[in-house]
């Protein structure tokens, strides 16, 4: 069978560990050929494919970013599926493969209503699908922002400063509430638990009376309790959405200002999407790759692999893209215990 292959959305370490898994496996067990799609959904519709043989993915599952490139271009207002169709038609290719988060999954689902050959492959580091235990690249945007938080602690303590580190999640706080946990934050403030400016003025005035430095992660998406809408730029990505972003600087002034506390912000950006994965995110993302071509080889269309338990188990994109996986608010009054 020949299959093409994209990932779109968001970048994310472990997405080149997919692809070596789906061409190996799809190689040596199915005999299958592979054609790799060129920035994601820009690629499928402007015909912008490569081949993708086996000596193409050598050595690949330490590598971040992706080989085949991605974007935020969509398919549904460049040509729509039956576009799709007619690329897929021109090159005799049979299935996709669509590896991305919740939006480049939706678009599989629309595909598969359309009568598309399509199977899915969770990835985010914003760990926010919630048909599966976990995606690839969390663990990795955890341990990279654990270690920046571990290290501003350090120069926080030596200048009796408080340290405010922003993390990303659009709309969940799986990264900010882990690595704040791993690095024992002073106070994890995420979209999913409304927080009053006085509550966090509190922990972090507490920290300082007993002689530490304050650490505060704070998510891009974070809003104060009778706030609406994330700090944003005016900025916005290639699906017209806004950039997020601010919230860091933002609580900084608002601690300097209420305890006099000298306060700095370091927002951790892209560094969480960069680089290589953690061992972890290439087992895992090695996995669902060698699923996901097990999956195309029993026609097992309109499915996504996911992670339950310790098993790789099917599931339909449908109840896949239905509901975001935010962080349930027992795990975060755990963690609050320990603030201050
Ligand atoms: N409802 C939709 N209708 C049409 N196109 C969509 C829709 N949702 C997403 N897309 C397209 O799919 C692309 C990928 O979605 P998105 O940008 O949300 O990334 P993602 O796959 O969710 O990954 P991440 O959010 O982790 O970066 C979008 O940029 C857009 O082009
Ligand atoms: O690539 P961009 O447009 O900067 O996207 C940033 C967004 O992508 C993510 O990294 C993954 O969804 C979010 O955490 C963040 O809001
Ligand atoms: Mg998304």
């Amino acid at each position: 069978m020949k299959i093409a292959v994209l990932t779109a959305g968001g970048d994310c370490p472990g997405l080149n560990a997919v692809i070596r898994g789906i061409v190996l496996k799809g190689d040596r067990i199915y005999d299958h050929e592979f054609v790799g799609v060129r920035d994601g959904f820009r690629g499928l519709v402007e015909d912008d494919l490569v081949p993708l043989p086996r000596q193409r993915v050598r050595g690949l599952s330490k590598v971040g970013g992706t080989i085949l490139g991605t974007s935020r271009v969509s398919p549904m207002t460049n040509g729509g599926t039956d576009r799709v169709k007619e690329v897929m038609d021109k090159h005799d290719i049979e299935a996709l493969i669509a590896i991305g988060g919740e939006g480049t999954l939706t678009v599989a689902r629309m595909f598969h209503d359309a009568g598309i050959n399509v199977v899915g492959v969770p990835k985010t580091i914003d760990n926010d699908l919630s048909a599966t235990d976990r995606t690839f690249g969390f663990d990795t945007a955890v341990s990279v922002a654990t270690e920046s938080i571990d290290r501003l602690r350090t120069t926080g303590e030596a200048h009796s400063r408080c340290m405010v580190v922003e993390v990303m999640g659009r709309n969940v706080g799986w990264i900010a509430l882990h690595a704040g946990i791993a690095s024992g934050a002073h106070a994890i403030l995420i979209p999913e638990v409304p927080v009053t400016p006085s509550q966090l003025f509190g922990w972090v005035r507490h920290a300082m009376d007993r002689g530490r430095a304050p650490v505060v992660v704070v998510a891009e998406g974070f809003t104060f309790a009778g706030e609406e809408g994330a700090v944003a730029s005016d900025r916005t990505d290639g699906f017209g959405r806004q950039l997020l972003g601010g919230i860091g600087e933002r609580v900084t002034r608002m601690i300097e200002e209420a305890t006099g506390v000298e306060t700095r912000n370091t927002t951790l950006g892209h560094l969480q999407r960069g680089g290589v994965p953690s061992s972890y995110d290439r087992v895992l993302a090695t996995r669902f790759g060698t699923a996901a071509v097990d999956a195309v080889s029993d026609r097992m269309w309109g499915t996504m692999v996911a992670l339950h338990g310790i098993d790789i188990v099917n599931v339909r994109l449908r109840d896949a893209t239905s509901a975001l996986k935010v962080v349930p608010r027992d795990q975060w009054d755990e963690a609050a215990i320990l603030f201050g």
